[in-house]
């Protein structure tokens, strides 16, 4: 059976408000002003410790703050504000039910990441959770996203996500990458390479189903 592997922020949970009032919490404790939500969703992508070490160049803070600063990120990160967009659970549904194997590949650590999941109620959904501190490389590097297409099963089929980070992730593993609009892509989507692209879960089923009907006609 495929196999689908998904982002999680920006893709399945729309998570920025609470990354940014965890990081303002951390700026704040700095003795630093906070930045907007937009500034954040720009600093998101490659995990927690990067989104510190940026948020640092922006204020030209020393790495000397760096690990006093995650520690405090981790610590005060909540799920509170953060929403499922529109349709995920449908769509997981149907794809499970449609005999897709799921499996989740995400530059969040591990910890928050299963916090999340349990949070939005998705824990159920995916038999296989990699995350940015379960490998000693993160995306997108492939090895993340190779790890859980191995221990998922099934044929590897399609990465689904929502920024440069995760298309370059999958072009670096050779698979299939399905571009989600609605995120936080920093690219403008003429730079990215996709094997199908949409705004809303709604359609996403159908169009993963269409995605496996063609593939064996086109590799014959
Ligand atoms: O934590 C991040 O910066 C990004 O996480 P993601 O890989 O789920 O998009």
């Amino acid at each position: 059976m495929p196999s689908l592997v998904f982002d999680l922020d920006g893709t399945l949970i729309d998570s920025a408000p609470d990354i940014a009032a965890a990081l303002n919490q951390v700026l704040k404790d700095e003795g630093l002003a906070p930045l907007s939500l937009a500034q954040v969703i720009g600093f998101i992508g490659n995990g927690i410790p990067a989104l510190i070490a940026k948020a640092r160049t922006h204020y030209g803070l020393s790495d000397a703050r760096q690990e006093v600063m995650l520690a405090a990120m981790l610590g005060c990160y909540r799920h509170d504000q953060t929403r499922l967009y529109p349709g995920v659970r449908e769509a997981l549904s149907s794809l499970k039910a449609g005999g897709y194997r799921l499996g989740l590949c995400t530059n969040k650590n591990l910890g928050p990441t299963h916090e999340v999941l349990a949070a939005c109620g998705l824990a159920e959904f995916f038999e296989v959770v990699i995350g940015g501190d379960s490998l000693a490389v993160k995306k997108p590097d492939s090895a993340p996203l190779q790890a859980a297409f191995a221990a998922l099963g099934g044929t590897p089929f399609l990465y689904i996500g929502d920024s440069e980070v995760d298309e370059e992730t999958a072009r670096r593993a050779a698979l299939p990458f399905a571009f989600f609009t609605g995120g936080y892509c920093h690219l403008p989507e003429e730079r990215l390479t996709f094997a199908l692209k949409f705004d809303s879960f709604a359609g996403l089923p159908e169009a993963v189903r269409g995605l496996a009907f063609t593939a064996p006609e086109t590799s014959v």
